[in-house]
């Protein structure tokens, strides 16, 4: 089985190491030329992991040809980018592959979920498989415990991909809710921006409880309605990667929350930004969905007003602690 992982940025550099220290045959492209020499030249990248050495078999390159020979290609691009990837990948193959999709977020016009994005741009297809859940690519390139899911429609690629990618500090499990689980790691995502710009204000850890969990039913209320179980929401996929994303320093949807949080304005984070923070556009897409199928989203309410109308932190917490007393659930 040969494997390309489409982009050398820190989670397609984290996977691509998976499938060296698994004996699979995969090589790591990138589009950014010095991302690409240091894992080639140097076994390293450095921009995202200073200090790592990695898999001394992991090659990179950027020439995209070598997609021809691949019968799985997993795609580690932001989601703005994984139409574009997929149309040019399309183009070069001869035969159907497996994509493995690891992008969460929504399309940025069509605010379609990525799997869906994946089937419109690509005819070479033979199915899509999400390797989604709580992962952060610092702590998956040092080899320490995780646990995510392959979640396909396709029930035998998504077990090809378990057994792929899983060994002994990586445990691949297998779904199939393909909405539940792609608008699970989405929205989890403007969550964790609201967590850190709560921690930046200067909340404490009741706070945090409160956001994780009201964050949650929010996710649940949204899933379900766009057609996803609500079970899935209590898997990796949902509350997982919630809390990882929520609590972890290594989330750059927490930190970039926590640098609004703290100038207590969204100003300094659209100066300065140049993370990937997918977090920030999926509670635009979420808000305007919600807003027009009356789908009550309080939290990521308030943290789009923070992000794109100017609204001061503080006040958006305000808002929250004093609307309507309600029942729990
Ligand atoms: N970093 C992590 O721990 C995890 C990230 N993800 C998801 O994986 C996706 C990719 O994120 P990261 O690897 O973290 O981002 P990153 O910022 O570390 O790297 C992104 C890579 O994509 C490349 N890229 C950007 N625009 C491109 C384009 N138009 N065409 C081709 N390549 C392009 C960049 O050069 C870079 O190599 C995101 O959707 C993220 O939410 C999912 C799980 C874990
Ligand atoms: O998805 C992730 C962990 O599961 C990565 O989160 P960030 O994009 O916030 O770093």
């Amino acid at each position: 089985m040969k494997c390309v992982v489409i982009g050398s940025g820190s989670w397609g550099t984290a996977l691509a190491q998976v499938l060296c220290d698994n004996k699979v045959h995969v090589t790591l492209w990138g589009k950014n030329k010095n991302e690409v020499e240091d894992v080639e030249l140097h076994h390293q990248n450095s921009r995202f992991f200073p200090g790592v050495v990695l898999h001394p078999n992991l090659h990179a390159t950027t020439d995209l040809t070598i997609v021809k020979d691949a019968d799985v290609i997993v795609l580690s691009v932001p989601t703005i980018a994984v139409e574009e990837m997929c149309r040019k990948i399309d183009t070069l193959l001869e035969k159907s592959v497996i994509i493995v999709n690891t992008a969460k977020g929504f399309h940025p016009e069509t605010n379609e979920r990525m799997s869906e994005v994946i089937r419109h741009a690509m005819t070479h297809l033979s199915s899509v498989v999400s390797l989604i859940g709580p992962s952060h690519a610092e702590e998956v390139v040092l080899r320490m415990l995780t646990t995510i899911c392959a979640v396909s429609q396709n029930k035998e690629d998504a077990i090809c991909i378990q057994k792929l990618f899983s060994n002994d500090y990586l445990r691949v499990y297998r779904g199939h809710d393909e909405i539940g689980s792609e608008i699970g790691v989405a929205l989890k995502n403007a969550i964790a921006v609201a967590s850190g710009v709560l921690s930046g204000v200067g909340y404490g850890d009741n706070t945090k409880a409160a956001l994780i969990t009201r964050g949650l039913t929010e996710m649940i209320r949204y899933g379900v309605a766009m057609g996803g179980k609500q079970e899935t929401f209590m898997g990796l996929t949902g509350i997982g990667d919630l809390i990882v994303t929520c609590t972890s320093k290594h989330s750059r949807n927490f930190q970039a929350g926590y640098e609004i949080g703290i100038h207590n304005s969204a100003d300094y984070f659209w100066k300065n930004n140049k993370k990937t923070v997918e977090g920030v556009r999926t509670a635009k897409v979420v808000h305007e969905v919600a807003q027009k199928r009356g789908i009550e989203m309080p939290i990521i309410n308030e943290i789009y007003k923070v992000l794109y109308e100017g609204k001061k932190p503080k006040d958006s917490a305000q808002e929250l602690m004093l609307r309507d007393l309600k029942e729990e659930m």
